[in-house]
């Protein structure tokens, strides 16, 4: 057994999601639905949401979500030609970090928030294999309000079908080993009314 998994058994609450090539863990009740509420609540009013710009293939689109970063001073986050403005840590974020480093075993320097509207907000298939994530970039997914449908699927063994996790108000995903390598993840547009979600992906930036 590899290191990152040793982490999930050790840390009770946190179900191993057995696919190849990936280490994977999932808290389903990481909080309850009472704190998750809270903090979406508080989040929803609080963050700094910007609609952005991304390059795809050379052309110009607005993502279809809001984002913002939060992170450690010195930090500088590029994906998509585009370099996001970071935010200093807020209460909130510092409290919720602290919580995913217990039961991760990880430390975080910065957060990535997605705020998705409602049905016709989504993110494409991608994975996050930036080079300052490193090799086995950790992220820990941390799931506030309407519940989405999380898909995974392989980017060379097409006989491993797409995977789909439904991530609930107050879920924890984590990501680690070689999931990133080996595996793209999405979250589709719906065709039923959605009610907003907020999700948090904790990062380690690796060179500051
Ligand atoms: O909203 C999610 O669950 C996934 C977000 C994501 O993949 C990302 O921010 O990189
Ligand atoms: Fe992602």
């Amino acid at each position: 057994m590899n290191e990152t998994l040793d982490l999930f058994a050790a840390s009770g609450s946190l179900e191993s999601i057995p696919l190849p090539d990936a280490e994977i863990g999932f808290a389903r009740g990481f909080y309850t639905g009472e704190q998750a509420a809270q903090y979406m609540e508080q989040l929803l009013n609080e963050t700094a949401w910007r609609k952005e710009k991304i390059q795809v293939w050379g052309k110009e689109h607005w993502q279809p979500r809001l984002t913002a970063w939060y992170g450690d001073a010195g930090s500088n986050y590029s994906y998509s030609g585009l370099t996001l403005e970071r935010h200093p840590w807020t209460p909130a974020l510092l409290e919720i970090k602290h919580d995913v480093e217990a039961i991760s075993g990880h430390h975080f320097n910065s957060v990535l928030l997605n705020l998705y509207r409602d049905e016709n907000d989504s993110v494409g298939w991608h994975a996050d294999n930036e080079a300052e994530l490193g090799r086995n970039p950790v992220i820990a997914s941390v799931s506030l309000g309407q519940t989405r449908t999380f898909k995974l699927r392989h980017r060379n063994k097409p006989e491993l079908k797409t995977t789909s996790i439904q991530l609930n108000s107050g879920s924890l995903l984590l990501m680690a080993g070689s999931t990133q390598r080996f595996w793209q993840h999405a979250v589709d547009k719906e065709r039923q009314p959605m009610e907003p979600r907020i999700n948090l992906t904790f990062r380690h930036i690796a060179g500051w």
